[in-house]
C-alpha cells in the first residue's frame, strides 16, 4: 500500500525533528510493507520567506489532497525574527490556524502519559507519581479565541484590543462526543474543564457537556474549573483519564501536563476533523533557543507520526511497533538532554531518530 503524506517541517527545530519522523516512518514501511509518499508543504516562516505569507492556497489544497499531513513546528524568535516587525497577519502562527480552520481540525487529541522508564525525569514527588499516570487532552482547536472577532483601535492616544471568546452548542457537542467516545475506549471517565463561575461561553460548554453525557451513562462526567485543574495537574495527575477542555484552557493545560511527562519534547498531537484526515504534530513549539544544535527531542513528532499510521491509515501494527520502539530505546538508557538523568546516555536529535527507526 502506498499512502500521500503532506510534511510540513516548519521553522526552528521543525525540520530536525521531522526528518527523524520520516526516518522512523520509513523503517515501519519497510517492515510492515507500506509506502509513504512524502509532498513537501511550506508553512509558517518558511513560507513568509519564500511567498511572503504563513500559508498559500496551493499549500493548503495539497494537505486536502493527502491522506494525512505529518508537521515539524512553526514560528521565530521574537528577539531575532524579521516577521515580528511585520503586520500580524504574517506572524508565522497565522499559518497553522488557518490550516487547522481550512482542514476542520476541530479535536486535538494530546496523550500524556509517564513512562515508567523516565520516572526520574518528572519533577514530582515518587508519593505523587505513584504507578504514573496516563491521561488523553481533548482540546477544542477551532474556536474560542483564538479565532473569535479581534480587533486594535486606538482612541485619544489610548490603545485598546480586543479578542471575542464565543463557541456555539453544536461546537461543543462535537468535540463533547469525541471525548465521551475516547473515555469509552479508556477508563470511562470525563473531566470537563472550564471556567463556568465567570465565562459564560463555559456555562453553555457545561449545559452541551451534562446534555452529551446522558447518551453515555458508563462514563463518569466531573466539571473542573480551570484554575483548579491547573492545580490538580500537578497534585494529583492520576485523577485524570480525559480532559475536555476549549481551545486556549487546552493549550496551556496540555504544555503544563507536558512537563509532568518528563518534558514539552514528549508531547505528541493529532488534530482530528470528522474523517479519517488528520494533521499530526509535536505539542511543543519550534525551540528556537536549542534549533540546528542536534538537541531537540525528537520523541514527541515520532509519537505523533505514529498516531497518524493508527487514526488515518489504519496500520495499528506499525503505530505499535514504532511506540513500543520507542519505549525499548528510553528502556536502553538513551536520553536527549531534555530528559536526561544520571545513569543515562546522553544523545542528540539525529542518534535517537536512529536508535528508534532500528529498533522498529
Ligand atoms: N504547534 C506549533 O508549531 C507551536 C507550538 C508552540 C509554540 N509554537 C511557536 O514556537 C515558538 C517558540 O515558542 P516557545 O519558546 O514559547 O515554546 P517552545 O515549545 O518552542 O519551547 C519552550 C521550551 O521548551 C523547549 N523545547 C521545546 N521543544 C523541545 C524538544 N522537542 N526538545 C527539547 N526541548 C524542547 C525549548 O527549547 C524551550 O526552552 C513561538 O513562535 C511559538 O508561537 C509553535
Ligand atoms: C503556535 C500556537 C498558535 C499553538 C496554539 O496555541 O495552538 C501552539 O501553542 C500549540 O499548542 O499548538
Ligand atoms: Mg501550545
Amino acid at each position: 500500500m502506498s499512502y500521500n503524506i503532506a510534511v510540513i517541517p516548519g521553522d526552528g527545530i521543525g525540520p530536525e525533528i521531522v526528518r527523524e519522523a520520516q526516518k522512523v516512518l520509513d523503517a515501519a514501511g519497510k517492515k510492515y510493507g507500506f509506502e509513504l509518499k512524502y509532498t513537501e508543504v511550506l508553512m509558517g516562516g518558511a513560507s513568509i520567506d519564500v511567498h511572503g505569507v504563513p500559508l498559500t492556497d496551493e499549500a493548503i489544497a495539497t494537505a486536502k489532497a493527502s491522506d494525512a499531513v505529518l508537521m515539524g513546528s512553526i514560528g521565530g524568535d521574537a528577539k531575532t525574527s524579521p516577521w515580528y516587525k511585520l503586520a500580524p497577519n504574517l506572524r508565522p502562527e497565522a499559518g497553522l490556524l488557518k490550516i487547522r480552520k481550512e482542514l476542520n481540525l476541530f479535536a486535538n487529541l494530546r496523550p500524556a502519559y509517564l513512562y515508567e522508564e523516565l520516572k526520574e525525569a518528572c519533577p514530582l514527588r515518587d508519593d505523587i507519581i505513584g504507578d504514573g499516570f496516563d491521561m488523553m487532552i481533548m482540546r477544542e482547536l477551532t474556536g474560542g479565541l483564538y479565532f473569535g472577532e479581534r480587533h486594535t483601535t486606538e482612541e485619544n492616544g489610548v490603545r485598546k484590543a480586543v479578542d471575542t471568546l464565543s463557541y456555539d452548542e453544536n461546537e461543543i457537542r462535537r468535540i463533547a462526543v469525541r471525548g465521551f467516545d475516547i473515555a469509552r475506549k479508556r477508563r470511562h471517565k470525563v473531566t470537563s474543564v472550564d471556567k463556568a463561575n465567570v465565562l459564560d461561553s463555559s456555562r453553555l460548554w457545561r449545559s452541551v457537556v451534562e446534555d452529551v453525557a446522558k447518551d453515555y451513562p458508563d462514563v463518569t462526567l466531573e466539571h473542573m474549573l480551570v484554575d483548579n485543574c491547573a492545580m490538580q495537574l500537578v497534585r494529583d495527575p492520576k485523577q485524570f483519564d480525559v480532559i475536555l477542555t476549549e481551545n486556549m484552557f487546552g493549550d496551556i493545560l496540555s504544555d503544563e501536563a507536558s512537563m509532568v511527562t518528563g518534558s514539552i519534547g514528549m508531547l505528541s498531537s493529532a488534530s482530528l476533523n470528522e474523517t479519517k484526515f488528520g494533521l499530526y504534530e509535536p505539542s511543543h513549539g519550534s525551540a528556537p533557543d536549542i534549533a540546528g544544535k542536534d538537541l531537540a527531542n525528537p520523541i514527541a513528532t515520532i509519537l505523533s507520526a505514529a498516531m497518524m499510521l493508527r487514526f488515518s491509515l489504519d496500520l495499528d501494527e506499525a503505530a505499535d511497533a514504532i511506540e513500543a520502539a520507542v519505549k525499548q530505546v528510553l528502556k536502553d538508557g538513551y536520553r536527549t538532554g531534555d530528559i536526561m538523568s544520571e545513569g543515562c546516555t546522553k544523545v542528540g536529535t539525529v542518534q535517537m531518530g536512529d536508535l528508534i527507526a532500528e529498533r522498529v
